[in-house]
């Protein structure tokens, strides 16, 4: 079965004219169809600029990533997966309809059915009365939640996401969650999803890979067994395996993995 994302090897180092920063240290990372990978670290240990790497905004200095058996520039070319981004990115322009409807509207999707899949999405992040507001009336968590709505127009296989929550207040934060890992389990697609909550992290992810900064290396790779996403509901954040699963990735964060719970792995 072909990854839907495979970095191998990659070194990221930023050159400046006196020193430089080693962004990333020959790190490896496979995902497969439908899993959700979070990456979790302390600022600066490369997350975002692993993510870059894998969305083809940057270039390895070494190594090789590949996005459903492409090079990861074809992949971007070919516009095969959704991006939710720590800034919204929104087209200033366009209304908050338009700018959800944009990626139909490059790939030709008629009027009609564009337009009720806008309508879809504009419920699902609860924004149905600003369809035809301009992104600078919003707030910042209400274009956070355009941007989502955007990556998620065309139902892909891979989303990318740094952050994309990080805006929102804890309540619509948790219900995103809950939509998510319900939409992938829907749409069978894959995430790579950066965060710096830990509980965040275990909720929606079926791995949880912990890195390190200066250099950047990923540390341990935590697999979470909290059942199929579709079990995945408000009772789950609760659960005791839900807080084992969160101790452990605390406790890999902080260097001291000695004392697992039982039921949680990593490699
Ligand atoms: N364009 C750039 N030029 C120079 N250095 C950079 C550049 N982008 C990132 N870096 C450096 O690479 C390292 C990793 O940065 P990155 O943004 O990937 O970290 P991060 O884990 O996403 O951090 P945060 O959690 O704070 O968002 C940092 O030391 C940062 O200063």
């Amino acid at each position: 079965m072909t990854a839907v994302v495979e970095v191998e090897n990659v070194t990221r180092v930023f050159a400046a004219a006196r020193s430089s920063v080693t962004a990333l240290d020959d790190v490896s990372l496979s995902v497969a169809p439908g899993e959700f990978v979070s990456l979790i670290g302390p600022s600066g240990c490369g997350k975002s600029t692993l993510l870059r790497l894998i969305a083809d905004l940057d270039e390895p200095t070494s190594g090789t990533v590949s996005v459903f058996g492409k090079t990861a520039r074809r992949a971007r070319l070919d516009q095969d997966y959704g991006i939710a981004f720590q800034q919204a990115g929104l087209l200033p322009w366009r209304t908050v309809a338009a700018n959800i409807g944009l990626p139909l509207e490059l790939h030709k999707v008629p009027a009609s059915a564009r337009k009720s899949r806008v309508a879809e999405l504009l419920a699902l992040v609860g924004l149905e009365e600003f369809a035809g507001h301009y992104p600078d009336q919003l707030s910042g968590g209400m274009q956070q939640r355009v941007a989502i709505a955007r990556a998620l127009a065309e139902k892909p296989r891979l989303l990318l996401m740094d952050e994309p929550f990080g805006a929102l207040d804890e309540m619509t934060r948790e219900r995103m969650q809950t939509e998510l890992v319900r939409l992938c389990a829907e749409t069978g697609a894959a995430v790579v999803f950066v965060t710096h909550s830990i509980p965040e992290a275990v909720f929606l992810s079926d791995r949880v890979v912990v890195m390190t900064p200066r250099p950047g290396r990923v540390t341990r790779v935590i697999e979470v067994r909290l059942g199929p996403a579709s079990d995945r509901g408000e009772r789950l954040r609760e659960s005791a395996d839900f807080y084992a699963t969160v101790t452990a990735v605390r406790e890999a964060l902080h260097g001291d993995g000695a004392s697992l719970p039982v039921g949680v792995e990593t490699r």
